[in-house]
């Protein structure tokens, strides 16, 4: 073998059996584990340098039940297993990752897989969880039965894969020449057979694969006569038709106070950072066009933004709970109902509710669908779901225009508008689906929906840590990146040219920005949008949350004297009218302002048509909601 070319190493194994938390310990990455069936939706490449110096490629595949696959991202594990994927050579080695907790379901994928001739090895995960439920593993005696080595894994633990890693160390490679096999037709495989009239074959097949499963089992594993039974009574409350969604809800809704009532503290505290820096660098710089640009372009700008970053740290805190101890299946379960009720399916949740922290991933992991209408339709409104980067502009303007009060001593009202925001986006959301599904007469109410419900687990406080500072590192490199460019360029259009003599207004309004501002202002006129705001709306275009930065510059920019924007909040209080604020808010509850959702659905639709019908039909939603906001608020009286 060539020594430029390292041995390729497929995971391969359930959903939601840890392949994720293995190729994590084996390559060092921080792909996205979480406890629910489907997170992985694509391959992941990393690269494992074993203690000795081999250097193998390992490759992270979706879960599957079968090597039949159902949606698109279970075929990507199909066809790279059997060397059919365009522009990937077939793995030297599969390794099959089993949760230990659950063999009997496990064990049929490694049996379907035994026949594509690829090297294999067993590794038993979960094995923490297996020991404290009491179930012994004969691994001599399954290695026998099944053929192949076994190895046993904890994905939790920082060593964990040290068995795995020891075993591949000391792998003396294929015994085939590498990359030799070659691409497998179809029809050799019996797993993915698929001839007319082979229905009786089928079930006699997996009949048989039953069998064998149990034959194994019963050679090698005990399990205790009493599985434990915390899940199901925790279930019967968690899933009751009554106490089930009303829980549900009560979750949902402390999430969102604990985002307002939690970050008032360290968001002071970061704003007073703001101000101080801006302070000093005020006192240390002449007036002219370099302190105008650190200050108004640069802190009042990225600062304003950067405030933000606690509240998004809660809420990525909750989420990633919700995540991990294995709800977020249990609410699809939930919500299977009601989405019937406009055509969708419980699939389509955990999508969506993904797309609660960026409509990015959200629309990725629509993969999981299987049914094509369904998955365009989601795709279609992922969007409308409340993504984390509307959180800073929501959070400035209810901070500016919603009194900070209790409601009946406790209830923070800020924190209940939020909440109502969040409703607003999932009940258009459903009202669209509901649309786009109808022309097409499908059956409503038709979707059961099957899915596997995960253990309860608790959340690994090590995973939290980690997800958390991923979340933090995300958001201050696209304040330090791509908001502090625009920043720049928005203060540049924004000071130049200079004001005429004699001018009136402050020299923006006068400049190219303050130019086109104006322009648009006569379009959003009738919505309520000043030309300040035009003005941020369009950096704007790019994420929702630079409209807050491009705020902070604009309105730094328009004071005459030289305050710091990073209370921008206190001066579009006293500037807007009520009527102008609630109408930018809800604005922001339909439009399609980021760049990064609409080039995410041409790559997963292939087209750019759909992308732009869903900004136009975004647009239009937002403007016709901002405009009865507006009109219905200025008639009582704001
Ligand atoms: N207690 C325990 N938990 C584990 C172990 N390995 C993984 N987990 C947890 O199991 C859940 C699933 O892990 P993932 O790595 O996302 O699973 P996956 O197989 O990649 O799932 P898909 O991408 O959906 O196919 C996560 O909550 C992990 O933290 C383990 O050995 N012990
Ligand atoms: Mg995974």
């Amino acid at each position: 073998m060539s020594p430029a070319e390292p041995l390729r190493i497929a995971l391969l194994g359930n959903p939601n059996c840890g392949k994720t938390a293995i190729f994590n310990l084996l390559t060092g990455s921080r792909q996205k584990v979480a406890n629910y069936a489907g997170v992985t939706v694509e391959r992941k490449e990393g690269v494992l340098r074993t203690p000795s110096g081999r250097v193998y490629a390992v490759l992270d595949l979706p879960g599957v039940y079968s090597l039949r696959p159902l949606s698109a991202d279970e075929a990507v594990t199909r066809d790279i297993l059997t060397g059919r994927h365009p522009d990937e050579p077939r793995p030297d080695l599969i390794v099959c990752i089993a949760d230990a907790t659950h063999l009997r379901l496990n064990l049929r994928l490694v049996l379907e897989a035994r026949p594509l001739g690829v090297p294999m090895l067993l590794v038993l995960n979960m094995m923490d969880l297996a020991r404290a439920q009491g179930i012994t593993i004969d691994r001599e005696a399954l290695e026998r039965e099944l053929g192949i080595p076994v190895v046993e894994t904890i994905g939790v633990a920082r060593d964990g894969a040290a068995e795995l890693v020891g075993w591949l160390d000391r792998w003396p490679g294929p015994a085939r020449p590498q990359g030799a096999h070659p691409p497998l037709p179809l029809h050799s495989l019996t797993a993915i057979q698929d001839v007319d009239g082979q229905a009786e074959d089928e079930l006699r097949r997996a009949m048989d694969l039953q069998a064998e499963v149990r034959r194994i089992l019963s050679a090698a594993v005990v399990e205790p006569a009493q599985r434990p039974s915390r899940d199901e009574a925790i279930d019967r409350f968690v899933l009751h038709p009554v106490f089930g969604p009303v829980l549900l809800l009560v979750i949902l809704f402390l999430v969102f106070q604990a985002v307002f009532s939690w970050a008032a503290l360290p968001m002071d505290a970061i704003k007073q950072g703001v101000e101080a820096v801006a302070g000093v660098v005020q006192g240390a710089l002449p007036e002219g066009p370099l302190r105008s640009l650190l200050t108004d372009g640069v802190i009042a700008g990225a600062g304003s933004v950067l405030v933000f970053l606690p509240q998004i740290l809660i809420l990525f805190f909750f989420i990633l709970l919700l995540e991990d101890s294995g709800y977020l299946p249990r609410a699809a379960f939930l919500l299977d109902r009601p989405m019937a009720a406009v055509g969708l399916s419980g699939r389509s949740f955990i999508p969506l509710l993904s797309s609660f922290a960026c409509a990015v991933p959200g629309i990725m992991a629509t993969r999981t669908i299987t049914d094509a209408r369904d998955r365009f339709v989601t795709i279609m409104i992922a969007p409308l779901m409340t993504c984390s980067a509307r959180l800073p502009v929501y959070a400035l303007l209810i901070g500016a225009f919603i009194p900070s009060r209790k409601l009946a001593g406790w209830l923070d009202l800020q924190g209940l508008v939020l909440f109502l925001l969040y409703l607003g986006g999932i009940a258009s959301a459903m009202a669209v689906a509901w649309v786009l599904k109808r022309p097409q007469g499908d059956a409503v109410g038709a979707g059961t929906l099957m899915m596997e419900l995960p253990a309860y687990r608790w959340p690994s406080l090590r995973h939290l840590g980690y997800g958390l500072y991923e979340r933090a590192r995300i958001f201050i490199r696209s304040v330090g990146g791509i908001i502090l460019a625009l920043m720049v360029l928005l203060w540049a259009l924004s000071s130049y040219p200079a004001a005429p003599l004699g001018a009136e207004q402050p020299a923006i309004y006068y400049s190219f920005a303050g130019r086109i501002g104006r322009g648009l202002a006569e379009l959003l006129a009738p919505i309520g949008f000043n030309w300040q705001i035009s003005i941020a709306l369009v950096p704007g275009l790019a994420a929702r949350e630079v409209a807050v930065g491009a705020l902070g510059t604009v309105y730094a920019l328009s004071a005459q004297d030289a305050g710091t924007a990073v209370s921008l909040g206190p001066i579009i209080a006293s500037q807007w009218s009520l009527a102008t604020g609630l109408s930018l808010l809800v604005w922001y509850v339909f439009a399609p302002q980021c760049v990064s959702t609409l080039v995410t659905v041409r790559r997963e639709l292939g087209r750019w048509r759909p992308a732009l019908t869903m900004a136009g039909y975004l647009f239009a939603l937002a403007y016709a909601a901002s405009f009865v906001t507006y009109h219905l608020a200025k008639v009582w009286g704001g």
